[in-house]
């Protein structure tokens, strides 16, 4: 090379920024800069195949579409080469002398606000051609364009102030980077370190990548090929491969599209939830591709975050080769994109949850909290998770789950409300006086047994118009059934509740004669603005402190004989009349799980005993 053909460039005043980033990033970026530059090989070579679909004139057209990486462990070199479009010197002073993206601009804003200190992001977005410079402290650009009037040339810089261009006559049509090591970087002068980033961040790449002689990308872009072309044991290996996993996938979502965005999507379900066994939340999984380039393998902003139990890939060609370097968070796109896959994915879900009910069933069991969270979190797809929600009722078998679509289909002519009771376990729920009435009149009851329920149903309101409502809450309003027994007259049971009302003060806001209750003397009912049993319970486990009077609304079953012996003994034997009261409520409280303190029960109790006892 002779002296004279050498160019010197001064950077751009924002190149020298951008180096300035990367040459100071973390050491875990640093590995990025091997995909910033296979993806741009990549790209070079899909613009030439653009190129030679209407050109009949490009340079040399018998070089393979391939990347060659070949890392020189003496020389403490890495180099990659392409046979793409290559660069001509006008080119050369645009592309790697300035910054024509607005994205990268808008990246180097976002890095000054933060403080100008290099953090992940730099992993994340991506900063192209000058991650380069995070390894090496020499770079070298060989060059020769497509056009067939040309010249080989070389751009080489230390990545400080300039650049210079100089002659290189054996320049190859596309790319050949030299990358010199830096010495603390040489580890990326190893085959085996350059194959495994390639594994990781380039296995999808459309065009061969070749280290030592041997293709390393080996697995082919699956969500790109046509669904009839793939076998379930292709897709199970994928799924194994893409989400390291070991279970198999227990549904799968194979789709593409091109309105309203180009969308080519492989999401697996898997059959095991890792949250279940006690682990940690787990990370986001469905990988965001761009026209088989990856650009995060976890996205936080593409889906709701209940969806994290979800593997595979998104591919979007809509999206902009510089998305790397925007924020993904303020991308309408990216949230389009988000939505558009939700849908699919719930769409999916009601189809599998209809089509076989029993494989549902089984794998609701183990991943109910993701699609729980969903209905409390995810406001727009609330309805639709609320169809995949299953439980068991006083109508199913025990073990056996049902869903409020079906919940609906047998309800009562007239019944507009979903009942409800929350508890601990089916076997608790079924002995409670609550449902008493319910069973009565031949009314489903859903039993919730799981601690998040309550705040299931709180976040749901309502189920295709129809009110979900708590049956061991007020409020409730049921038609007169057949009841047996006689019952006190209205007079002696409105003198009764007063009776009672006065004895328990503030403990009650109202005693009322029920229609609730047939085999219970008493029950208690939370108020509708009141806090249930289970709300207490993990307020308390919130907050040792936690301190909130009971109240409770008492109804009262006037044709018990427990009941009828009360109106009696209030006016023959007041005093014992209220010992026999204040242990009707203590019991109520009880089997509403709301008795706080059973210190004074036990000593009424024990009086009791005494009287009984003469
Ligand atoms: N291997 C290559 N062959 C041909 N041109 C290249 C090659 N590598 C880089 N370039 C040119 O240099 C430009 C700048 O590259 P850089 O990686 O900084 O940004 P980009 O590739 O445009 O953006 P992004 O990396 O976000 O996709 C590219 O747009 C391209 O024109």
């Amino acid at each position: 090379m002779s002296e004279t053909t050498s160019e010197k460039h001064v950077f751009q005043a924002e190149i020298q920024q951008l180096l300035d980033l990367v040459v100071h990033s973390l050491y875990t970026d640093r590995e990025i800069f091997l995909r910033e530059l296979i993806s741009n090989a990549s790209d070079s070579m899909e613009k030439l195949r653009h190129i030679e679909s209407t050109e009949k004139n490009v340079h040399d057209p018998e070089l393979p579409l391939q990347v060659v990486v070949t890392a020189d462990k003496e020389a403490g070199t890495l180099t990659i080469q392409d046979h793409g479009i290559g660069m001509n010197r006008e080119e050369l002073v645009e592309n790697l002398g300035t910054i024509a993206h607005s994205g990268t601009k808008a990246f180097l804003e976002a890095m000054k606000e933060s403080g100008g200190t290099p953090s992940s992001m730099i992993g994340q977005f991506g900063v192209g051609f000058y991650s380069a410079f995070m390894v090496a402290d020499e770079v070298e650009v060989h060059t020769r364009s497509w056009r067939q009037e040309g010249e080989g040339l070389v751009w080489k810089s230390d990545g400080k102030t300039g650049y210079e261009i100089e002659d290189s006559p054996d320049a190859q049509r596309g790319v050949k980077i030299v990358l010199k090591l830096k010495d603390d970087q040489k580890e990326y002068a190893e085959d085996a370190r350059v194959k495994h980033l390639i594994e990781t961040y380039s296995n999808f790449v459309g065009f061969p990548v070749l280290v030592d002689g041997t293709r390393v990308n080996e697995v082919e872009a699956l969500w790109l090929k046509n669904k009839s072309e793939i076998s379930e044991e292709e897709y199970e290996e994928f799924y194994k491969f893409q989400a390291k996993a070991y279970d198999k996938p227990a549904y799968r979502l194979h789709f593409a599209a091109d309105a309203p965005i180009a969308i080519n999507a492989l999401v697996f379900v898997p059959s095991e939830n890792p949250e279940r066994m006690g682990l940690n939340k787990i990370d986001p999984a469905v990988a965001l591709y761009c026209k088989k380039v990856l650009i995060d393998s976890e996205p936080k902003d593409l889906l709701p975050d209940w969806m994290r139990f979800l593997k595979g890939v998104i591919d979007s060609a809509d999206l902009p080769l510089n998305i790397s370097r925007e924020s993904m968070q303020d991308s309408a796109l990216v949230r389009k994109l988000g939505s558009v896959i939700s849908k699919r994915v719930l769409k999916m879900f009601d189809k599998e949850a209809t089509g076989d009910p029993e494989k549902w069933q089984a794998f609701y069991k183990k991943f109910d909290r993701f699609f729980k969270e969903g209905v409390a979190t995810d406001f727009a797809n609330k309805e639709a998770l609320a169809k995949l929600l299953r439980f068991e009722s006083s109508m199913t078998d025990a073990g056996k789950l049902t869903s409020f679509s079906e919940y609906v289909t047998r309800m009562n002519d007239g019944q507009e409300t979903i009942y409800y009771i929350v508890g601990s376990s089916r076997e608790q729920l079924e002995a409670s006086p609550y449902l008493e009435a319910f069973k009565k009149r031949g009314l489903e009851v859903v039993f919730f047994t799981d601690a998040v329920d309550e705040y299931v149903v709180e976040a749901l309101g309502e189920f295709d118009g129809k009110k979900l409502q708590s049956i061991s809450q007020g409020g409730v309003d049921l038609d007169d059934a057949e009841v047996e027994g006689e019952a006190l007259s209205e007079e002696e049971t409105g003198k009764l509740c007063e009776f009672l009302k006065e004895e328990f003060g503030d403990r009650v806001t109202k005693v009322e004669a029920g229609k609730r209750l047939v085999d219970s003397p008493v029950i208690a009912l939370v108020p509708q603005d009141g806090m249930t049993a289970q709300m207490r319970a993990m307020m308390k486990a919130m907050d040792e402190n936690f301190k909130d009077e009971v109240k409770v609304e008492l109804e009262i079953n006037p044709r018990h004989p427990l009941v009828k012996k009360l109106a009696e003994t209030k006016d023959s034997n007041p005093d014992l009349a209220k010992l026999v009261a204040g242990q009707l409520l203590d019991n109520s409280l009880i089997a509403a799980g709301l008795l706080e303190d059973a210190r004074d029960t036990v000593r009424r109790m024990n009086e009791l005993m005494e009287k009984a006892m003469g």
